[in-house]
């Protein structure tokens, strides 16, 4: 299970404190999936990152199942187990493809297990096993690649920083069925920020993050009729 309790994020804007995330509290149950939405600018990525590790928490609480993961570094808390796949994936000139999936993995691959990652995000698998992970690769491809990363090994957290975002119709297909199949499994809770009904429409619960505050937050079918008949979701593919 994932607490978080009363976490705030400020940045220094012109020499003055912004919170960027306010005062959050939220859980996540084993095997659950959390969809967190809302504006651009809300603060969803932001918290995201200071889940990781990668931004540090001003005050609050993580706590991940029963460990208090707060002062961890990305590190320690990736090594707790939580995967995060970014909104816009950094790349690594001079690693190859495989190499990259077998450091996700945690141990060497064989060619055969990386195509088969490869292949459940919708990239066409031999060509890529020994491109490099750098600018060559597509945004698109490059969105699936960091998505295959965290499903690579088992987290007790996955954490998807819009998924859809650049991905075509047919690998989006591909990764919501990747994200129902882990969900069925109820092994791993996953938190996806998303603006795409069809992700939305997986939630267990929905967060709604405006303002660097919680606005909503509660079960799919409570929140999300509210959402569409306001409409910051997205029903295109594009988004
Ligand atoms: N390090 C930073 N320094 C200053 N401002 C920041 C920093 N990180 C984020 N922000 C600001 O905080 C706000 C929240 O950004 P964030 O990326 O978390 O929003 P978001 O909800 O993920 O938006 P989107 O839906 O557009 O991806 C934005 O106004 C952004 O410009």
């Amino acid at each position: 299970m994932l607490e978080v309790k009363n976490l705030t994020f400020k940045v220094k804007e012109n020499g003055i404190d912004r919170s960027i995330v306010e005062d959050i509290s939220f859980t996540v149950e084993n095997g659950e999936m959390l969809v967190i939405t809302g504006p651009n600018g809300g603060g969803k990525s932001s918290l995201a990152k200071v889940l990781m590790g990668i931004e540090k928490a001003d005050s609050g609480q993580i706590i991940l199942d029963g460990e208090d993961i707060s002062a961890y570094d990305i590190d320690h808390r990736a090594n707790a187990g939580i995967g995060y796949a970014f909104q816009q994936p950094p790349r690594f000139k001079g690693m190859t493809v495989e190499r990259f999936l077998s450091l996700a993995a945690g141990r060497p691959l064989t060619e055969n297990e990386v195509c088969k990652m490869l292949s459940g995000v919708g990239i066409c698998a031999r060509e890529y096993l020994k491109r490099e992970v750098d600018g060559t690769l597509s945004g698109g491809e490059m969105k699936r690649l960091e998505i295959a990363t965290v499903l690579a090994k088992a987290h007790k957290l996955c954490i998807f920083d819009e998924p859809e975002a650049g991905i075509d119709l047919w690998s989006f297909s591909m990764l919501v069925n990747q994200f129902e199949k882990i969900h069925k499994k109820k092994e791993e809770m996953l938190i996806l920020i998303s603006h795409q009904e069809r992700i939305i429409r997986m939630a267990d619960r929905i967060m709604v993050i405006e303002d660097g505050r919680i606005k909503t937050i509660g079960p799919k079918d409570e929140v999300l009729p509210a959402l569409l008949d306001k409409g910051p979701v997205c029903t295109c593919m594009e988004c």
